[in-house]
């Protein structure tokens, strides 16, 4: 039996790989693709007469897989169809690492999740407060509705826009250049700033077109966020190294790091490094980018 170690809100997530629990072609071995989370679906994936079926396999998949520091989480399907109820239980009985709510529009429906989620934990006998939660925002209401969404639990650890559903609302297609989500991409970008909390962008379905595929992950780091769902192996080195710090920001923001604490000791709050201004934000970005350098094991100085 496999017991997973506690489940951490803060920790990387570059890449989130989905796969459908009762595939154990793809289920069996995933981890050795390196992606930082998968995403074991019940939802989407799964047709609605093998819901049962992918439930049975998702926990034996729990229980004898060991899937190491790689991440799980479980999509579970949406609080309007008769499913939900039961794959919390079966996420928690098996010790899964957190819950990605499906289509979740508002902070009721996270409350909910939480509500389910802790009688289980007392039904299972799993520490109170272990499962994390996520929350997949696939429709206007709920990009709408993000901040609320993000602070409704102390389990929240992020939230992803999901593009398949959202632009079907939208009635619009994937355009180059990603105007057609940018507003939506910004405001649950902002939401989850404000709330601390991660901000995942959506898979990209096209998966033999890498040069479309690199342009939205490359927009992706530029907007701000911590990661992508991703759907096929070949997607996620791609992802890493894109969003991992480069040499020449990490070597800037060492020079940076070292020259503030020498200003700040002479008194000096403003100066210029490499002819650019800076201060304390400046100082302050400059560690996280370090600390992000670091965990994406592309930085090991002292720091
Ligand atoms: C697309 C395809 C069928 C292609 O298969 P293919 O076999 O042609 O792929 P190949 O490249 O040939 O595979 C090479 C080797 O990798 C293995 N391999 C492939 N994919 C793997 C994987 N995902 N995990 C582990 N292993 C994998 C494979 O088994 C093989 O292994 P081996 O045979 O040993 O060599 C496959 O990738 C796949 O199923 N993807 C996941 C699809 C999915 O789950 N969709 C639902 C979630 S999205 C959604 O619902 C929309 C959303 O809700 C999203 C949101 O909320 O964000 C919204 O609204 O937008
Ligand atoms: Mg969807």
């Amino acid at each position: 039996m496999i017991t997973r170690p506690k489940p951490q809100k803060n920790r990387l997530r570059r890449t989130m790989m989905f796969m459908n629990a009762q595939k154990p072609g793809l289920i069996k071995d995933a981890y050795i693709y390196g992606s930082d989370s998968i995403i074991l679906d019940l939802e989407d994936a799964v047709a609605e007469n093998q819901k049962d079926a992918a439930r049975f396999s998702l926990y034996h998949t729990l229980k004898t897989i060991d899937y190491g520091d790689t991440e799980v989480i479980v999509r579970i399907n949406g609080l309007d169809t008769p499913h939900w109820q039961e794959d919390i239980r079966c996420v928690v009985a098996g010790g899964a690492d957190g819950i990605r709510i499906a289509k979740c529009e508002s902070a009721k429906d996270v409350k909910t999740v939480e509500e389910h989620a802790l009688a289980a934990e007392r039904e299972f006998g799993v520490e109170e407060g272990r499962t994390l939660i996520m929350a997949a925002l696939e429709s206007p209401k709920g990009i709408m509705n993000a901040y609320e969404i993000v602070t409704a639990s102390p389990r929240m650890f992020g939230c992803a826009i999901s593009g398949g559903d959202f632009r079907k609302s939208m009635h619009v297609q994937i355009v180059k250049g990603g105007i057609e989500m940018l507003a939506a991409r910004g405001q649950m970008l902002l939401a989850a700033r404000a709330a601390g909390v991660q901000c995942f962008d959506t898979m990209y379905p096209n998966i033999d077109d890498m040069e479309g595929f690199k342009a939205e992950v490359s927009q992706n780091r530029e907007m701000g966020f911590d990661g992508k769902s991703v759907v096929n192996p070949k997607q996620i080195q791609f992802v890493h190294e894109t969003f991992a710090p480069t040499k020449k920001e990490i070597a800037y923001a060492e020079k940076l790091i070292r020259s503030f604490n020498e200003q700040v000791d002479a008194g000096v709050g403003v100066y210029t490094v490499d002819g650019k201004m800076v201060d304390i934000p400046f100082f302050e970005d400059a560690k996280r980018i370090l600390a992000l350098a670091r965990a994406c094991g592309v930085y090991d100085g002292d720091l």
